[in-house]
């Protein structure tokens, strides 16, 4: 291990609960893990709830491609652009001072090979200013990871349930069950690993083989549908808040009924208005 410089001190005691004002860097994640430190990560899509998430103290933010599904109207993520995704987080990146914003590429900007991918994250970093990109895909992605590492690109990989292949699972199906499954899932981690991903994402696969796999590895890991015994977890920010419309996964714990709080506000102003009980008397000018 080099040397850190002053500049890459650690941010703080811990990446959640500290209180440091510089930002995050991928450093700070990697030293959590021997640590032996717990810490969340959420989606964020504006810089209204990036900057709440960031006050709260969130230590990293990601601009996932879940945007297509969550926030942009789509049936998945599969239709999202390099375009919508480098707007909303150059979005989040200005509502934010301490978090490490990670920034999604979306599906179609980094399959034709390294080079697409370094293309496109270099558009991310450049006109965004995200901090690192996340891809899907182990084995497969190993290419386009050493790549954009080797450029000076941080990334986060993503391995286990890897929805941007929606069309070829059918479905969100989970993921590492079976001897020959977990050992491919084993093998994936490992590649992003060597690649030079400081961090890899496991969705979607059964909490024993997420245990085992984070102890095998030098680097985090960051599960959702993965068990307790992930380095971190994340969740969908409109999930875990109760916002997202109809059938949300097993593995989402919801924190609030967002959804129904801002719908009964809405119709309380709409009656008020109806009623003409608003504007009253402190709302208005003369
Ligand atoms: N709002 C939202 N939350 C997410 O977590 C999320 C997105 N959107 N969009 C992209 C992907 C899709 N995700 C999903 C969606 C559904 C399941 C799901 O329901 N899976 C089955 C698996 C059953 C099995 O194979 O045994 C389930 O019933 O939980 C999992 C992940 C996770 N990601
Ligand atoms: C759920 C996380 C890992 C993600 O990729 C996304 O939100 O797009
Ligand atoms: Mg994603």
């Amino acid at each position: 291990m080099t040397q850190l410089s002053p500049a890459q001190k650690p941010v703080d005691k811990s990446l959640y609960g500290g209180t440091g004002s510089r930002r995050i860097t991928v450093r700070d994640v990697a030293a959590a893990k021997a640590r032996d430190e717990k810490w969340p990560m959420l989606t964020a899509y504006d810089a209204m709830t990036a900057s709440v998430f960031d006050e709260a103290g969130i230590p990293v933010l990601l601009v996932g491609d879940s945007m297509g599904n969550c926030h942009l109207g789509y049936e998945s993520t599969v239709p999202v652009t390099m375009d919508e995704i480098t707007l909303l987080s150059a979005a989040v990146v200005r509502g934010t001072k301490r978090a490490l914003v990670v920034g999604d590429l979306p599906f179609g900007s980094y399959q034709e090979g390294p080079v697409q991918a370094l293309r496109n994250a270099t558009r991310l970093v450049k006109e965004a200013g995200v901090g690192a990109v996340k891809l899907e895909g182990g084995e497969r992605s190993a290419g386009q990871v050493e790549l954009l590492v080797s450029s000076g690109i941080p990334v986060m990989a993503h391995v286990g349930l890897t929805p941007q292949s929606v069309n070829a699972y059918g479905g969100y199906p989970v993921q590492g069950r079976g001897e020959e499954a977990a050992q491919q899932l084993l093998r994936d981690a490992k590649a992003v690993q060597d690649a030079g991903a400081f961090a890899v994402v496991l969705e979607a696969v059964p909490s024993e083989l997420a245990a085992e796999v984070t102890r095998s590895l030098a680097i985090p890991t960051v599960g959702i549908g993965a068990g307790p015994d992930c380095d971190a977890q994340v969740l969908v920010w409109t999930d875990m808040a109760g916002m997202t419309a109809g059938r949300v996964p097993k593995f989402v714990k919801q924190y609030l009924a967002l959804r129904k709080l801002l719908g009964d506000a809405a119709k309380e102003f709409a009656e008020d208005v109806v009623g003409g009980a608003f504007p009253a008397e402190p709302h208005v000018f003369h």
